[in-house]
């Protein structure tokens, strides 16, 4: 249990870590937490929920896996080198993959709902 709870530590140091040094980790858990309230806000089903979630945990996920890739490409390459160059480009294009993936899913789920907001669609 004390292995655990040690363990759940070294993760927490991790989330901390990449907070504070990466912009878009910041951004994107940001972005996570608009998208959360504008699901509460529209009554979003169950099924929109899974969704929204899954959207939010990719993008975070692949930011850390690609923070993780990033610094071990620094310890490794620390001066330039072609293949650590590809290795961060390729760990970057992933976050983009699941970024657009949540921009997708944010636009099926909320455009019909924001358009019934304006004025004219009554
Ligand atoms: N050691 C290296 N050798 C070759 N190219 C590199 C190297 N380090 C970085 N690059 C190139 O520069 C780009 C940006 O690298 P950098 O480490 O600044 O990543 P970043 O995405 O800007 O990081 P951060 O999230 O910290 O802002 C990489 O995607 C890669 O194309």
């Amino acid at each position: 249990m004390k292995r655990l709870i040690r363990s759940f530590g070294f993760a927490i140091n991790g989330l901390k870590y990449a907070t504070a040094t990466q912009l878009n980790f910041r951004i994107h858990l940001v972005a996570g937490i608009v998208v959360l309230a504008m699901g509460l806000a529209f009554h979003i089903s169950a099924s929109e929920w899974q969704w929204i979630l899954l959207s939010i945990t990719l993008v975070l996920v692949t930011e850390l896996l690609n923070t993780a890739i990033e610094t071990l490409t620094d310890l490794v390459s620390p001066t330039y080198n072609t293949k650590a160059g590809h290795v961060k480009d390729i760990s970057a294009g992933a976050v983009v993959i699941a970024a657009v993936f949540a921009l997708i899913t944010g636009l099926i789920i909320f455009l019909p709902k924001l358009i019934l907001l304006l004025p004219h669609a009554a």
